[in-house]
């Protein structure tokens, strides 16, 4: 399968292909996403992870030739349009293009909190070695800037190929940790005051989050959290960025947008309940959660302003009905929304134009920005923000909402958790709903916690 010689190129098209970006294709024999994932130990700090929430499509991008700080949608967009006029594509017939795998930040920050290193204001990589998985099939797209002897850059990047593959992937076991919800009097005061704000009418809902700092006798290892996220957040889209010691990880429930060459679908995700220990209690708490007045009023306002922010690209927008979403930890609201996509409107466009929802900023949204900006003590990063990836050629890609997630470095990590506050919020609700929604990450990076 893996071809020999993977490319032979006349002098003619070498001296054409000089500066580009090239790029080429090819199959591998069917791959377990994750244990592919142990097998690139060596290189760490230099990997992106990205998995859908059915669990049937899994990216993993390696050595980044380029890398994103300070991501603004429009500078990603402007690299789009310039790889695919700068790109020349070497892959017989078909094949996969290059994509982007990262993140933005939830907005961008003049002055960086130190938790977040260099990854404050997003992060995206294009990497040389892509893989692609899925259930039946295992794909590889190399990418690189053609120099001297483009064959040979080529043929070493497939030789890593062959090392990674034949690598033995190595099982951790998890570290106890000690974790301390941070400034909790503080929060309490926050809900309460923006309860005040949103009852004299200044804003409908706006989302606040607070975090949780754990802390390990070693480095946290990213290839453990992930390990054990998959096996333990079944139905959540897994994804991991490395930058050098840092490293931002979540399982998230929640899909901001995925377009394809046909459609746009998004969905709205917001009013939370615990799961039951029982079927009976379970279903019961789902029920509850449906039926309560609160909740339902918090879900409205994010349908609402999905469907007004996806409608000048779609054709029809298309609201199904509410169901339930349900994770290990926690149940939501949870409406698909989609529509077929307009001519010549950009998946970044949709981004830019959808986040963030009300489900983790506010309504309106410019004031719940202003407001958080202004009262939230903690900088989110990348928790909140776009994640996923983008296809460089299609302009197809998928991006969830970067929340049941947390940032770390060497031995601490800060995990965040939000929940929309509302007229009718309660402060010590709102605090345990945000305790609900740190397990997932509590639960993934260890199997003893003591909590301060
Ligand atoms: C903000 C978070 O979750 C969001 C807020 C929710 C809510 O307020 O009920 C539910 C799901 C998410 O859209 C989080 O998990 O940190």
């Amino acid at each position: 399968m893996e071809p020999t010689s993977i490319i032979k190129l006349t002098p003619d098209q070498l001296q054409a292909s000089r500066g580009k970006y090239v790029s080429y294709a090819y199959d591998l024999s069917p791959q377990d996403p994750f244990k592919l994932f142990q097998k690139t130990a060596a290189y760490q700090g230099q990997r992106s992870f990205w998995q859908t929430n059915d669990g049937q499509q899994t990216l993993i991008g390696l050595l980044p030739l380029k890398q994103f700080y300070n991501c603004s949608i429009e500078k990603i967009q402007a690299f789009q349009m310039n790889f695919r006029a700068n790109w020349l594509n070497l892959t017989p017939i078909n094949g996969q293009s290059p994509r982007l795998l990262g993140g933005f930040a939830f907005n961008l920050k003049d002055q960086p909190t130190s938790v977040w290193h260099r990854l404050e204001n997003g992060y995206f990589m294009l990497p040389q070695i892509l893989f692609i998985l899925s259930a039946k099939k295992a794909q590889v797209v190399l990418t690189t800037i053609s120099k001297a002897n483009l064959a040979v850059q080529l043929q070493h990047l497939q030789a890593q190929i062959k090392v990674i593959l034949e690598q033995k992937p190595i099982t951790e076991v998890a570290q106890p940790i000690k974790g301390e919800e941070l400034a909790v009097t503080k929060w309490l005061a926050l809900v309460k005051r923006s309860v005040a704000q949103i009852k004299i009418g200044e804003m409908k809902k706006v989302v606040l989050a607070r975090q949780l700092k754990v802390t390990g006798e070693k480095a946290f290892n990213s290839a453990t959290i992930l390990g054990r996220l998959i096996n333990q957040q079944a139905n959540t889209y897994h994804f991991l960025v490395e930058d050098g010691e840092t490293f931002f990880i979540g399982a998230t429930p929640e899909r901001l947008i995925q377009g394809t060459g046909e459609k746009f679908a998004t969905a709205s995700v917001a009013g939370s309940i615990g799961r039951g220990q029982t079927t009976i209690e379970d279903i019961k708490l789902g029920n509850q959660l449906l039926n309560d007045a609160k909740n339902q009023y918090e879900h409205q306002i994010v349908v609402d302003r999905i469907k007004q922010s996806l409608k000048p690209f779609v054709q029809t927008v298309e609201v199904g009905p509410a169901q339930l979403l349900k994770n290990h930890d926690i149940q939501h609201i949870y409406h698909p929304i989609m529509g077929k996509r307009l001519p010549n409107k950009s998946l970044l466009s949709v981004v830019k134009a959808l986040h963030p929802t009300p489900a983790l900023g506010g309504e309106p949204r410019a004031t719940a920005i202003a407001w958080l900006a202004s009262e939230e003590e903690v900088g989110r990063g990348m928790y909140g923000g776009p994640i996923g990836w983008l296809d460089l050629i299609h302009d197809e890609g998928e991006f969830a909402v970067g929340l049941r997630s947390g940032v770390f470095h060497q031995n601490a990590g800060y995990l965040y958790a939000g929940c929309g506050i509302v007229a009718a919020s309660v402060p010590e609700k709102e605090r345990a709903e945000t305790r609900l929604k740190f397990q997932p990450m509590l639960r993934g990076i260890s199997d003893q916690w003591i909590l301060k």
